[in-house]
């Protein structure tokens, strides 16, 4: 496929560009599909929405299996600073993670699949809430998807980092353990001049911010990839005013299940201490939480060995990121792969600068139609 034989679909990018929406808000994006989809011929497909998401079958010739190809629609909270002439009108949303891209790629799967019917079923699954709280648990407990389940399922993620015509994969953990972490500490309030009288919020956050700190560094085994990020904290009202409340919020990212749980267990002991050292109480939250991106090797190799010996794209065996991604739970329960697209762009993923190159959408599209179409398609007997 060519740019311009990939122009609806760059069209569709630009506008699903202008309209980012948080998570299990994604209506304008899910009505924009929903559009789409209607204008494609009816017999061949299949729509279905849940919550914000939407799913697109194709039932197949003669099926023995269900192909899944899996795109996320949500955009983030940052102020667009591209010099793009289709910037997000949605203002301080931005699509600043590559999702418009995603599904501009799946949309152009899906019609190359509806004119040209493999073997096997297709399921195509827009799935909200990616960057938080996270659709793809609920959405596959769901039973808009339970009936539709694929048995096999793909999904991509742009990457800046990478030129175009450049597809990166390993097989094994490709994204880390995350969950997020919030932590409330209270005490006792009061005025400056008269510290014996209060109980200081800020002293007691900062000596946890501290001792949070060690648990990488002298609990986690140094070969086990893991990090604990502290990205906000808040205390107090005024300057001569002590803090009765403090709060800090972070991220925990890890290569096991195994130090995950270890550094839950850990923070829990530290507040525990905090809370008799200082005389205060805690509250921790661990808000979302997703399980890592693990490629099966078998789809992999089928991939990598495709891309090698039937496109003129550069394959390259890639690192593991410890970014998160709800495909994870996907690839839980149904054996597949995602992999990065090189979308060549300087700045990187949540950036407000990220622009990432539309020629990766042709890559995309053509790649992905002809593998599937290969591995969903039976020689005649
Ligand atoms: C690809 C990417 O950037 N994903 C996000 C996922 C967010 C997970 C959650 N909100 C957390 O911070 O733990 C990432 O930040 O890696």
């Amino acid at each position: 496929m060519d740019i311009e034989q990939a122009s609806p679909f760059i069209q569709l990018r630009r506008q699903l560009h202008q309209i980012p929406e948080p998570g299990f808000n994604e209506h304008k994006t899910q009505q924009l599909i929903l559009e789409y989809l209607d204008t494609l011929p009816k017999d061949r497909l299949y729509i279905r929405t849940w919550k914000t998401g939407v799913l697109a079958k194709i039932p197949g010739n003669r099926p023995q299996k269900c192909i899944g190809y899996r795109a996320d629609m949500d955009g983030l909270p940052i102020r667009e600073q591209t010099s793009c002439p289709f910037p997000s009108i949605h203002d301080g949303y931005m699509h600043a993670c590559g999702h418009d891209m995603h599904m501009a790629i799946a949309l152009g799967i899906l019609t190359h699949f509806v004119h040209h019917r493999i073997d096997d079923d297709l399921v195509f699954i827009f799935q909200p809430a990616e960057e938080g709280p996270g659709g793809a648990l609920p959405m596959l407990r769901s039973n808009a998807l339970r009936e539709w389940k694929p048995d096999v399922i793909f999904a991509l993620h742009v990457a800046p980092e990478y030129p175009v015509g450049t597809i990166a994969i390993r097989p094994g953990l490709l994204f880390a353990n995350t969950s997020e972490l919030f932590i409330d500490l209270y005490g006792t309030g009061g005025h400056a001049a008269r510290p014996h009288l209060a109980n200081d919020m800020v002293i007691a956050c900062t000596q946890l911010v501290q001792q949070l700190q060690t648990i990488v560094s002298r609990n986690i085994d140094p070969l086990d990839a893991t990090i604990l990020t502290i990205g906000k904290m808040e205390a107090g009202t005024k300057q001569n005013i002590i803090a009765d409340h403090a709060r800090i919020e972070g991220t925990i990212r890890t290569t096991s299940k195994k130090s995950m749980e270890l550094i839950q267990t850990r923070i829990e002991s530290l507040l525990k201490g905090i809370e008799a050292g200082f005389n205060c109480k805690t509250a921790i939250d661990w808000g979302c939480s997703y399980c890592q991106v693990y490629n099966d090797a078998k789809w992999t190799k089928s991939f990598t060995d495709f891309i090698t010996h039937q496109t003129p794209y550069q394959l390259i065996e890639c690192r593991e990121s410890m970014a998160g991604e709800d495909f994870g739970y996907f690839l839980n329960e149904i054996p597949g792969f995602m992999f990065w697209l090189g979308v060549d762009t300087p700045y990187g993923l949540h950036h407000p600068q990220l622009d990432p190159s539309e020629e990766a959408i042709p890559v995309a599209i053509s790649s992905m139609a002809k593998y599937i179409a290969q591995m969903g398609t039976r020689k005649k007997s």
